[in-house]
């Protein structure tokens, strides 16, 4: 999809195409489309991730909160979004072995309950096997410094999600 196509598009077909580049948040696209047009991926992104940077701590909470556990019950449900489940089952957290799905789904909980919101990384970059160590890693971070990991992980996926969409190679310029 080319640029002229994006910045061409209404905004109820721009919803629907970059509602979910932010897990769940469509929000987020709603309020870029008045901000076109867009000269290329990195200006498009570049007003997704500012709309992120300037809410309020509660709302970035809650775009995290959005966000389906890494091989978690939605995961095992079936009622991830088309993205997520790519993205979850591409990094192999389909097949973990019932153990590694254990651990991971304790220090989930852990996690969310020191932080208030779930642990969130971009699947697709992460191999699953440092998973649970990356996980425990982060468990001991500081709330403020943890949120602006997490948020830094929903830009990553965010990323590769409109590189989808544009057909545009993620690791870009
Ligand atoms: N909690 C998460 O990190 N979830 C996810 N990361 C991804 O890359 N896709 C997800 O659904």
């Amino acid at each position: 999809m080319d640029m002229e196509k994006v910045n061409s598009m209404d905004f109820g077909e721009f919803v629907d195409v970059f509602g979910n580049v932010i897990e769940r948040c469509p929000l987020i696209a709603a309020a870029v489309w008045s901000q076109r047009p867009f000269s290329d991926l990195e200006d498009l992104e570049k007003h997704f991730f500012a709309l992120i940077d300037a809410l309020p701590q509660s709302g970035q909470e809650g775009i995290l909160r959005c966000h389906p556990d890494l091989a978690g019950r939605e995961l095992q449900r079936g009622t991830l979004t088309a993205e997520s489940q790519r993205e979850q089952s591409g990094a192999g957290l389909t097949s973990l072995g019932a153990d590694e799905r254990l651990r991971l789904a304790e220090l989930n909980a852990q996690y969310r309950a020191r932080f208030g919101f779930p642990f969130v990384l971009a699947a697709r970059l992460t191999d699953p096997a440092a998973m649970p160590r990356e996980l425990a890693r982060r468990l001991h971070c500081p709330p403020a410094q943890e949120l602006r990991t997490a948020l830094g992980e929903v830009k990553k996926i965010g990323h590769l999600r409109l590189a989808d969409l544009l057909c545009v190679d993620p690791s870009g310029p």
